[in-house]
């Protein structure tokens, strides 16, 4: 093989590529909270179309990462995290990805739409706008706010999912909602704070970089104090039991103490130990979310084998919009 058809060879696209384009990482843990949101609503949705909703929800979310994907390939190729990502490494054009991007947005929320009801997918299709449109095109190069804003996107999905099952909005999904949008903030600046080199090599003006990191560790404070209540006002509904109470109880006093530990450290000590505890935070966020929506699935499973009653305190807050 000579040396040009070895470099094209190379620059082959394989499907591994066009799935990186979906980032299914970060959806992952996205469309788990559309599958709780769907699961703990009220009523109950054939097992078949159930499936098909979630399968539109990662679809759609997959879309909504090709069309980031596709506006965002300048500052990925410059960071380091991002630049073997499939445009930046040319195994994809940046028109294949956009295609891909639209073609699967209109694919998943018409299909959600049809097998759901047309809340469900017009949230959908808010939330894939939302995403690719207002934080991507917008916020993300504007603001240091970007993510608080934009953190929006990704805490539609469980009310996406409810309403797949429910056709409508309530009081239990707004408040998870809540708990992932409020979570967002401290997730994402934990990482900033070990990634800042690369947002401020591509002139990203993450918090970190506008305001450095001894602001951002204060607003990491700042948030994680204001998730807890969210996360406990969902004791007050019918959807919370005794399991999501405890993780409740436990995992915010955990983030909390893990926060007041990030407020606490000084430059040089992070710079010691490589940022460990700051990564140690980031990845015990994402643990805190996956565990609050397990448990309000537990909840959900254990009440529909009637093994617990109806919300920890009897379901006081609750009501359909
Ligand atoms: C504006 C909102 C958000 C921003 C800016 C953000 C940013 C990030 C970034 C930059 C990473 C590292 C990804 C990588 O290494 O490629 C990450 C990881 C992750 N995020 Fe977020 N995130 C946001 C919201 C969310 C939401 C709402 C969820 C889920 C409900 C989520 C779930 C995850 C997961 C599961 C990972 C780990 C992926 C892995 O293991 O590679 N993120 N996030
Ligand atoms: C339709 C639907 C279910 C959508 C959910 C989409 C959503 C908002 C997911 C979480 C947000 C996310 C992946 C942010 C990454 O930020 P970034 O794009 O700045 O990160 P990067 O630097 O890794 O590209």
């Amino acid at each position: 093989m000579s040396d040009l058809s070895l470099m094209e060879y190379e620059k082959d696209a394989g499907f591994g590529d066009y799935f990186a384009l979906l980032k299914p990482r970060v959806m992952s843990l996205v469309v788990f909270t559309a599958l709780v949101g769907l699961v703990v609503a009220p009523g109950t949705v054939h097992p078949f179309i159930a499936f098909f909703a979630i399968l539109c929800v990662a679809i759609g979310g997959g879309a909504s990462g090709a069309l980031n994907m596709w506006y965002d390939s300048d500052i990925d190729a410059v960071m380091k995290r991002t630049a073997a990502r499939p445009i930046p490494s040319g195994r994809i054009e940046r028109g294949e990805a956009l295609s891909l991007g639209l073609a699967l947005s209109g694919f998943s929320c018409a299909m959600l739409g049809l097998a759901t009801n047309w809340v469900a997918a017009g949230l959908l299709a808010f939330t894939i706008f939302f995403y690719a449109v207002i934080y991507t095109m917008w916020l993300k190069r504007w603001t240091p706010q970007n993510i608080v804003i934009g953190g929006a996107a990704g805490a539609f999905p469980p009310m996406i999912g409810w309403a797949a099952a429910t056709g409508g909005i309530s009081v239990e999904s707004v408040l998870m909602f809540m708990l992932t949008f409020m979570w967002t903030p401290p997730h994402f600046w934990a990482l900033a704070l070990f990634m800042n080199s690369d947002y401020d090599a591509a002139g990203v003006p993450m918090l970190t970089v506008t305001h450095g990191r001894r602001v951002t560790r204060k607003h990491i404070l700042a948030y994680t104090l204001a998730l807890a209540p969210f996360a406990l006002a969902i004791l007050l509904t019918s959807i919370a039991g005794p399991v999501y109470a405890f993780v409740a109880v436990v995992m915010n006093l955990l983030f909390i103490k893990g926060a007041v530990q990030i407020y606490r450290r000084s430059e040089a000590q992070a710079e010691a130990d490589k940022y460990a505890v700051e990564r140690k935070f980031f990845r015990f966020s994402l643990f805190y979310l996956f565990l609050h929506f397990s448990a309000l699935m537990i909840d959900a499973l254990l009440r529909g084998y009637d093994l617990i009653g109806t919300g920890v305190f009897g379901g006081l807050l609750g009501g359909t919009f």
